[in-house]
């Protein structure tokens, strides 16, 4: 377990240097979580990749092992975290893989600071997700009764009917983690979403980008992702068949084969000066 002080709060990381006779010395890529859920979602294609690349998971404030700090959240703040982070473990460069709200945090990253970004692979996710009276709707619904209330919603908007069944052991542990989530860092977190609208940002992205979404994705579904794609330059769009919002847990082999092909086209980083 690897812990950094960034701002206000302890962040809770993993980075994973490029194996000693990695072949590319391409970016480090960083996968960025979703609401409810926290980097271990990524342990099936960070296992997939191997170790030819460096890898850094991290639980997004509010979520995981992370602090949760003043709430509540933007989208801006939790692009400061990343950014933090970033620069603590000295990482110049990076392939940041969103997910969800973390695909929001990715584009956040981008309009912040895009020398840091090669790369966006922003994954089942959008410019603006939701709206405020929704947003607001589940807020309260989980001040009053908690995460574990809406877990019987949430589950079908993230997996497919065939992960849902009873004799899924990962299916169980997924339900786990998300109604193990600190409730304060979920609402705040929620905040974040209701307020952000990355339309113009979008617009702007000048570097490689892949657009996935999961055929069944009930949270940003395919026309949704397909809408963000279609406002950014030379955006790739991938659909997973098989999958709801989290194709990474539910077509791991899928998401890491698309994730190979996409970094194949980001350069590796030449050093400037000296
Ligand atoms: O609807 C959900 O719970 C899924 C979701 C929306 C934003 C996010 O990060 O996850």
């Amino acid at each position: 377990m690897q812990f950094a002080l960034i701002d206000d709060i302890a962040v809770h990381y993993d980075f994973r240097p490029a194996g000693a006779g990695a072949s590319d010395a391409g970016p480090v890529i960083v996968f960025i979580n979703s609401l409810g859920t926290d980097l271990r979602i990524w342990d099936e294609v960070k296992t997939r990749l191997g170790s030819d690349r460096a890898v850094l998971t991290y639980d997004k404030r509010g979520h995981g092992l992370s602090g949760i700090g003043a709430t509540p959240y933007t989208i801006e703040r939790l692009a400061h975290d990343l950014i933090g982070l970033l620069e603590k473990l000295s990482i110049a460069r990076a392939v940041l893989c969103g997910l969800s709200v973390g695909g929001l945090v990715a584009q956040g990253v981008h309009a912040l600071r895009p020398d840091l970004v090669a790369g966006l692979v922003l994954s089942n996710t959008a410019h603006k997700i939701g709206t405020a009276e929704m947003w607001n709707a589940r807020m309260e619904a989980i001040g009053k009764d908690g995460l574990a209330s809406i877990l019987d919603t949430t589950m079908p908007r993230w997996f497919t009917p065939a992960f849902r069944v009873p004799d899924n052991a990962a299916y169980a542990g997924y339900r786990a983690m998300f109604a193990r989530q600190p409730l304060d860092g979920y609402i705040a977190t929620c905040a974040a979403l209701r307020e952000a609208d990355y339309t113009a940002a979008a617009r702007a992205i000048t570097v490689p980008t892949l657009c996935i979404v999961g055929d069944q994705d009930g949270s940003t579904p395919p026309d949704l992702v397909r809408e963000l794609a279609g406002l950014i330059h030379g955006a790739r769009f991938e659909v997973i068949a098989g999958a709801g919002h989290i194709p990474n847990v539910e077509q791991p082999a899928a998401y890491t084969d698309l994730l190979r092909q996409f970094l194949q086209q980001i350069p590796p980083h030449i050093p400037q000066g000296d």
